[in-house]
């Protein structure tokens, strides 16, 4: 014992004392003293968070009882504390689920679902309701009626922290003018200097809930906030999956395996798994073969056999194992079976069994002789020895079927040219290691027992032949012989048996994720879609350009996911500093951690300057006046904490967060590229329009001669469409010439102020209020003038406006 621990132990506490300071710690307890997991670290923040919380809640129960959901909240300033009120028109809660949703922590509908809602946990609205009675020491006063009940239901409830049990405090039928619906009353500590933050939740709410209503009420607002619905669409409806093969953990598994009504591995994955028919049941198992009894090596007759004619050596073998059957039965048998393992690339020993079983069947029939199970034993221990013969016999003759076959393997599996005595050595090695002691021995290996025995024969190669056999050599020798061995045909265990031994367990577990399978549905998703993230960002920023893009489903640890962005840009978007990011998960905006959000990191890691939006330093937020909106879709969205403030950094996702924003950034980029060669044409044009007529001026006055046409030479250098107009007493000629490099569709419209006549074929004149539209759709090729000739009289107006191509390529005289 060391001097510290004699001190140590002089005041030690023993064990059974320590003992009596140990007791069960609730789940209300701890949250008690770790609010800040969940979103209620101060008064600004845990106000916003129960708002959050509730409305969350509204969203997520009106939707998925298919009411549109209208929503009010409520904050005012009650003496000390603030209350909250939050109402929907959901479908309301029973009489006997109200207290438990309300006092007790981890209790919920979602939290085993498989679908994309915005609650998850079953956390929220009780941590909400624990933070109130913590701090303002109230109940939460809850009333609830549920569609077609006379009356609601009233409680006044806390949670007993000691229990994670509600303690009713009141409780009574009540009157409500909502039909149905549930009311939240909450008074707490709290303050208001986070009503940007709750501002923004609210609003980023509306933007990409289009289809509620949502009222904000609260002491800093003279007037509610409020926000209309702006479609009656709901989002579409989601439907809950079983869990992707690829997504249970190994804990998850053997539950699941002690639950099923299944007695088969093949109708446990098919009942309890997403995405798995026969076909992908068939491959599990087969991959759950090679884990669970490994796979068996096959050896090719002709390779390596002393003499030339195997075939023949074969029956000879195969001749002498059997006796009492007659020669010509002997001989049909030994035949055949000696044909079929050299017409054969490779056998296996199962393969072996099964064609002498295959050939004994037939051969009893022909010959009415019975090839019972000790002849065909021996015929298969026969025939195998032909196949894989190894050692010295008594003569001191060599017999080594194995080593010539595992030299070739070896040598090609091996890349770089190695010393072809140390491929034989470790060919040799290999061999001497599969030929083992085990009678029968049917060379059957898991691939780390291939592994173990590569290994060895590669270190001791190594050691006696002075060659490296490197990881890689080994690797690909291992690969090699695996892909060689076949998968063994008897039956798995089944589910009972894998479900008590915890390695089956594993190997099923391995199986299934390394069989291919069909990414989950995604019906359990309800993406926005790329319209309605365009159309949000329209209802909440002016500006000059918007943009969105929706991915495909993707899918991480089991959980399907989808990613949306949407860009806005210009317009009244504030131009100073960096651009403002709206992130949400599940259709609730993020409103708290943006630094420590996938998203942020993700946005931050991208070149902006190559989409034409300044980045100072090559990387980091960009800035200018755009917003970017990123939506992130799941059955279960990985975050940061309970607080579901930020999203954790799971690779797919941040993959598909970078792969939407650069489809939308894509089109931004083509946007500013546009608008910035447009601008370099208008100044061009500027310069032209006042240059041109000086130059005209000067000309003419060199020349003496009368000025020069400018008209159209603008349209000629600039490469522009030029629209012109001739009039000659009653004929108005109106000509598109095109000089620019590709073919333009106009749409003009003339209009008149007399009646036109002999107009064309295909333009009308239509009549409104004295004025004639004349409507002229021309498609023009690439240097081509096209004409619209027609009458009119002398003293009319006519004025042309020209659709189709952007201002800027555009000059008309007309
Ligand atoms: N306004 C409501 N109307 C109807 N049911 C509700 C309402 N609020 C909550 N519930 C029910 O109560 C359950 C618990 O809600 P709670 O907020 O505690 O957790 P959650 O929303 O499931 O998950 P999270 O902890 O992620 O918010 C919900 O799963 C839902 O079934």
């Amino acid at each position: 014992m060391t001097s510290q621990q004699t001190t140590l132990g002089e005041d030690a506490t023993t064990a059974e004392e320590l003992a009596e300071g140990q007791r069960e710690i609730s789940i209300a307890e701890f949250f008690e003293k770790n609010k800040h997991m969940l979103g209620f670290d101060s008064g600004a923040r845990g106000l916003v968070t129960a708002v959050k919380e509730a409305v969350d809640n509204a969203l997520d129960a009106t939707e998925e009882a298919g009411f549109r959901p209208d929503i009010y909240v409520e904050i005012r300033e009650v003496g000390d504390y603030y209350r909250l009120v939050v109402e929907d028109n959901g479908p309301g809660i029973t009489k006997e689920q109200l207290p438990k949703v309300f006092g007790k922590l981890l209790y919920g509908s979602r939290f085993h679902a498989r679908e994309q809602t915005r609650g998850q946990q079953g956390i929220g609205i009780s941590a909400a309701v624990l933070y109130s009675q913590l701090t303002s020491g109230k109940p939460a006063k809850v009333t609830s009626r549920t569609q077609g009940s006379a009356d609601a239901e009233y409680f006044e409830l806390i949670i007993d922290t000691d229990t994670n049990e509600p303690e009713i405090q009141a409780e009574r039928t009540t009157s409500w003018d909502r039909s149905h619906g549930t009311r939240i009353e909450l008074e707490m500590e709290a303050n208001m200097r986070a009503r940007a933050q709750l501002h923004d939740y609210i609003k980023h709410t509306a933007v990409v809930n289009p289809h509620a209503r949502i009222e904000l009420r609260e002491p800093g607002l003279d007037e509610p906030l409020k926000f209309e619905r702006a479609t009656d669409q709901l989002p579409a409806e989601t439907k809950e999956i079983r869990p992707h093969p690829h997504g249970v953990e190994l804990g998850t598994l053997i539950k699941m395996l002690g639950a099923t009504d299944s007695y088969s591995v093949s109708g446990f994955m098919q009942g309890e798994f997403t995405r798995v028919g026969k076909k992908t049941a068939d491959s599990v198992i087969a991959n759950f073969r090679d884990r669970h009894f490994g796979r068996e090596l096959g050896w090719p007759a002709r390779n390596g056999a002393p003499s030339a004619d195997v075939e023949a050596d074969i029956e000879e073998a195969l001749r002498d194992a059997i006796s009492n059957k007659g020669a010509d039965a002997t001989d049909t048998f030994a035949e055949r079976v000696a044909n079929s393992l050299t017409e054969r690339e490779r056998t296996s020993y199962t393969q072996l069994v099964d064609i002498v079983g295959t050939v004994a069947d037939e051969v009893g029939t022909e010959t009415g002789k019975t090839f019972g199970t000790t002849v065909r034993e021996n015929a298969v221990a026969a025939a195998w020895a032909e196949l894989t013969q190894f050692g010295t016999d008594e003569e001191g003759d060599e017999f080594d079927r194995l080593t010539p076959t595992l030299h070739e393997l070896v040598d090609d599996a091996t890349s770089t040219r190695k010393d072809d005595a140390a491929v034989h050595g470790l060919a040799e090695r290999l061999a001497q290691r599969f030929a083992g002691d085990d009678e029968p021995n049917r060379m059957r290996f898991t691939l780390s027992e291939l592994k173990t025995l590569v290994d060895e024969a590669g270190d001791a190669t190594e050691e006696y032949d002075d060659e490296t056999f490197g990881d890689t050599a080994r690797e690909n020798i291992v690969e090699s012989l695996w892909e060689r061995m076949v998968t063994v045909p008897d039956e798995p265990p089944n589910v009972d048996e894998i479900a008590g031994d915890r390695d089956t367990a594993s190997e099923l577990l391995e199986a299934m994720r390394e069989t291919d399978i069909l990414a989950p549905p995604t019906d359990c998703l309800a993406p926005i879609t790329e319209d309605l993230v365009e159309a949000g960002l329209r209802k909440e920023f002016d500006a000059d350009f918007y943009a969105a893009a929706t991915r495909d489903a993707e899918v991480h640890g089991g959980d399907p996911f989808v990613v949306e962005a949407g860009i806005a840009y210009g317009g009244e978007i504030e131009a100073g500093g960096t651009i403002q990011l709206m992130r949400f998960a599940n259709r609730v905006p993020l409103v708290y951690q943006r630094g420590a959000c996938a998203t942020t990191n993700v946005v931050k890691r991208i070149g902006w300057r190559n989409y034409g939006l300044d980045q100072p330093g090559g990387s980091g937020m960009p800035s200018g006046p755009a917003v970017l909106s990123i939506h992130v879709a799941s059955t279960n969205v990985p975050f940061t904490s309970e607080s579901k403030d930020a999203l954790a950094s799971v690779p797919e996702i941040e993959d598909e967060i970078e792969l939407a924003i650069r489809e939308a950034a894509r089109e931004l980029k083509s946007y500013l590229n546009k608008r910035r060669s447009m601008a370099k044409r208008r100044e061009k044009q500027d310069v032209l329009g006042r240059i041109l007529p000086q130059m005209a001026d000067k000309v003419a006055e060199v020349t003496g001669r009368e000025h020069p046409n400018i008209e159209g030479a603008m349209a000629r250098i600039m490469n522009n469409v030029g629209v012109d107009r001739e009039r000659d007493g009653e004929t108005v000629r109106l000509s598109v010439e095109n000089h620019s490099d590709r073919g333009e569709s106009l749409e003009i419209t003339e209009i008149v102020s007399a009646e036109p006549g002999d107009l064309p074929d295909g333009v009308d004149a239509i009549e409104m209020d004295d004025e004639w539209f004349l409507n002229w759709n021309p498609d023009v090729d690439s240097g081509e003038t096209i004409e619209l000739e027609y009458s009119l009289p002398t003293d009319a107006d006519a004025d042309a406006t020209v659709d189709g191509v952007d201002d800027e390529k555009l000059t008309v005289n007309a």
